[in-house]
């Protein structure tokens, strides 16, 4: 079977900086990728081009087999593509429900005209996010504070929060931006099991950008290093970890001397 999403020979430029020179991979399905990097590898530039935020210079980025290079983030989550982002995206002053919610209406396939007019198939996708809404805020151990407003809870639980969004749109691809970002060990711990939980009840694909390297290598069926915008490694995490190139890239020269791993 085809991968999920193929990105063939993306380049991003801004001006005279190429922060992403030629990058190639595959997401195969129901599989957690990993994409690693130093500082300024060029992750987060790859990962706005996949999902449609900045259209990549050159290249192609196919997903389940058609061509979406350059296509409007605003489409992104209606072709079955969900995110989450590095400093988080909520609308801090509604609770954690209406958070949620809001992502079935950026899915939601009847349209603005539809739902202005409360048509019957905008009514009938409302529904739907409800059932739906039950069962993601308690998988994401949201259903305690589902009436709070998000600017009220803790770091950690908005990061559950902006994850239960990206969901309820019933994604195939979920893009996370450093999910473990300003967790401490136990939440990292924790997220490690919520992620493979995810990718079991929800039968999708996860792409993660992330510095927290136990993680990544914990959850990963395939782990993509990037350095200075190029790919240096691509396996899995076992190979990826011992590869010369990413001990280089991590720790420098005498480190490779050393052998020791990233
Ligand atoms: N909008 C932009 N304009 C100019 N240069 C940019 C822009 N965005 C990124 N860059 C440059 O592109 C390179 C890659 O940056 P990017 O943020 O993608 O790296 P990263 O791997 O995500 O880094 P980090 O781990 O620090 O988030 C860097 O040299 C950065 O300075």
């Amino acid at each position: 079977m085809s991968a999920l999403l193929k990105v063939g020979e993306v380049v991003m430029r801004f001006g005279g900086v190429t922060a992403v020179g030629g990058v190639s991979f595959e997401v195969g399905r129901r599989s957690i990728c990993g994409l690693i990097g130093p500082n300024g590898a060029g992750k987060t530039t790859l990962f706005n081009c996949i999902s449609g935020i900045y259209r990549p210079t050159a290249g192609r980025i196919a997903f389940e087999g058609q061509d979406i290079t350059g296509a409007p983030r605003h489409r992104m989550a209606g072709m079955g593509i969900g995110r989450t982002f590095q400093n988080l995206a909520l609308f801090r002053t509604l609770s954690v429900r209406d958070n949620v919610l809001a992502g079935a209406h950026s899915r939601g396939k009847s349209g603005f005209a539809a739902a202005a007019f409360r048509l019957a198939s905008a009514r009938r996708e409302e529904e739907e996010a409800e059932e739906r809404l039950r069962p993601l805020l308690s998988m994401l151990d949201l259903a305690g504070v589902a009436g709070v407003p998000v600017a009220a809870l803790p770091f950690g639980t908005q990061k559950r929060v902006e994850m239960a969004r990206a969901l309820i749109g019933e994604p195939k691809l979920l893009l996370l931006d450093e999910p473990a970002g300003g967790l401490n060990h136990s939440e990292v711990d924790g997220l490690a099991g919520l992620l493979l939980d995810i990718r079991e009840r929800f039968s999708l694909s996860i792409l993660l950008v992330e510095h927290h390297m136990n993680l990544v290598m914990r959850v990963s069926d395939k782990v993509v290093a990037l350095d200075f915008g190029k790919k240096i490694a691509d396996g899995t995490p076992a190979e990826v970890r011992a590869d010369p190139e990413v001990i280089r890239a991590y720790l420098g020269e005498e480190a490779v001397q050393h052998g020791r791993a990233a």
